[in-house]
């Protein structure tokens, strides 16, 4: 596939007016071509009428019609095979087997989706037979299901070029539910976005769909992204990224005329608490496993292990004693962008140079120029108490391990915490008389709590949340990972006293479609 630094909006692709990006190789520090010239307000408008246009059709598609459409981008994706794959390695710095198992990631989401697309239990059909000799007043025949909300703007997130991006799991979940996607692509991955980009334009011809069901376009946050939030043609939200650029994009949905949800996955710290028990049987284990999680994909993960409890003493000096050999013989890793890099530098040495904190470990220098070298810090609950800048995310391979003096102190930090998408527990039996204390506070707390494993790598299945309170996400009451993020983009209507012809087929007596659904209260295939 030829990339041409080309916008694609329906079913065509233009080049835009403004200020010209080129993707650098974060490897290398050099510049890729083409050069992405991003769009404006023209752009915007016409992505967003044509999605506007093509929502009707496309949300009535059958469900045969609309999962074939997501195995038809799949295949696509698939399709492009290793230039895709380069691509996204060039313009990351992300190694081969990562990139190509997160291509697996993600057309194995947009297949999983064709599944929940068919299986229709997210239409939650209900139906409420009419009683008309009801007293003392008659009932009506009421129905329900679950329609699209409308036409999604998705903005694609920089540290997964591929599961989280212009063909990742908002994109598949929106599409899912019936609706429309105009994407703005992340600045970081101009290449890998087009090519997807271009897969997906080529699923919805061959799929016979509306040409608006799909548009994707290049430029700086500040217009494009504002502009396609701001326009009332769009529905809704999926955002992953930062605090300051989520919660700008709530603010701008909030003050919209027709104010939209914005499910935006933001910053975590993701803590593991060390149970006495554990540390006592596994202290150095854990040590050399929580250092694996931390310096995952140089620890550019949403999910990445930022913060440590354990109680003070020779357990937790084994823990960190372990932690810090790991962590020494861990190589620089190259980090996704320039700024990225950047902003981690710059949270390491505020951490190095905070009086509250002791430095215990860095990993190795590297001769990339955007390489990070993962560290270790440690503070004690008192000074941690102190100091509110401690629970900030640094997005990359830190971390910070609060020494507490007993259990009941990890607790009262546990309470301090803001929202989350995971709290790890590391437990043995005579643990859980504490895990049942923690437990509670960590459902008020977090998205997906883990016993004995380590945070990173999201499972993509049904029983999956990958979300959490404010500020973790925008929205706690869904996942953007799995298949309830089908939810985020949908909402219910009800059907009264409709005559059969009328209703959707999902509503009609017979079951026509062959759904689950609430009859009279009963969940049943009738
Ligand atoms: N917790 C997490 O999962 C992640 C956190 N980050 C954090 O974000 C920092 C910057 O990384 P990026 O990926 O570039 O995230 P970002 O939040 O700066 O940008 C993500 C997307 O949102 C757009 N955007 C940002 N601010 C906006 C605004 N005010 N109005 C409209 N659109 C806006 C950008 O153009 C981009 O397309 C990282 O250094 C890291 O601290 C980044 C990626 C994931
Ligand atoms: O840990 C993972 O697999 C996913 C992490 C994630 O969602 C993110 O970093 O944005």
């Amino acid at each position: 596939m030829t990339i041409s630094g080309e916008m694609l909006i329906g079913a065509s692709a233009l080049r835009g007016s403004e200020r010209e990006i080129r993707a650098v190789n974060p490897a290398t520090g050099e510049k890729m071509e083409p050069g992405y010239a991003g769009g404006g307000a023209a752009e915007v408008d016409r992505a967003c009428a044509l999605a506007a246009e093509a929502f009707d059709s496309y949300r009535e598609t059958t469900p045969e019609q609309r999962a074939g459409f997501l195995e038809a981008c799949a295949q696509a994706i698939m399709d492009i095979g290793d230039e895709l794959i380069e691509r996204a390695c060039a313009e990351s710095g992300l190694p081969r087997g990562r990139v190509e198992g997160e291509r697996g990631r993600t057309v194995g989401q947009l297949r999983l989706f064709a599944g929940v697309v068919r299986e229709g239990s997210w239409l939650e059909a209900r139906i409420d037979p009419a009683m008309p000799e009801r007293q003392p007043l008659p009932r009506s025949d009421l129905r329900q299901r679950h329609i699209a909300l409308g036409p999604v703007a998705v903005f694609g997130a920089s540290n997964f070029p591929l599961a989280f991006s212009v063909g990742g799991g908002d994109t598949a979940s929106a599409f899912a539910a019936g609706c429309p996607v105009v994407v703005k692509a992340h600045s970081a991955h101009p290449g890998t976005s087009e090519l997807v980009g271009r897969a997906i334009q080529s699923a919805v011809r061959t799929c016979g769909l509306h040409e608006g069901v799909f548009s994707m376009l290049f430029g700086s946050g500040g217009t494009v992204g504002s502009a396609l939030v701001a326009d009332p043609r769009i529905k809704a939200v999926g955002f992953t990224g930062s605090r300051s650029g989520g919660t700008a994009l709530m603010k701008i949905a909030a003050n919209r005329p027709e104010p939209i949800p914005v499910h935006a996955e933001m910053s975590s710290i993701n803590p593991v608490f060390l149970l006495p028990g554990a540390m006592a049987r596994r202290a150095e284990g854990i040590g050399k496993g929580f250092v694996g999680s931390l310096t995952m994909g140089a620890g550019q993960f949403c999910t990445n292990p930022g913060l440590v409890l354990g109680v003070e003493g020779a357990q937790l000096d084994a823990f960190l004693s372990s932690a810090k050999a790991a962590l020494e013989a861990s190589g620089a890793q190259t980090m996704l962008t320039p700024g990225i890099y950047d902003a981690y530098t710059q949270g390491v040495s505020r951490l190095a140079n905070n009086n509250r904190v002791e430095t215990v470990a860095q990993g190795q220098t590297g001769p990339g120029p955007y390489q990070g070298r993962p560290a270790l810090f440690t503070t004690t609950a008192a000074h941690f108490a102190e100091d509110e800048t401690l629970l900030e995310e640094v997005f990359g391979a830190s971390s910070l391990v609060v020494r507490c003096p007993d259990v009941q102190t990890m607790l009262a930090v546990a309470e301090r915490l803001e929202g989350q998408l995971t709290a790890t527990i590391q437990m043995e039996p005579d643990d859980l008389e504490m895990a049942r204390q923690l437990v509670p506070v960590l459902e008020r707390k977090v998205g997906r709590i883990l016993v004995n494993g380590y945070p990173t790598g999201v499972e993509v299945g049904h029983a999956m949340v990958h979300g959490g309170p404010y500020p973790s996400t925008s929205d706690s009451r869904t996942t953007s990972v799995g298949s309830l993020a089908i939810r985020r983009f949908l909402r219910p209507v009800c059907y009264q006293d409709f005559p059969q012809e009328l209703l959707p087929e999902a509503l009609r007596d017979g079951n026509p479609l062959g759904l689950w659904r609430r009859t009279d209260g009963q969940l049943g295939r009738n």
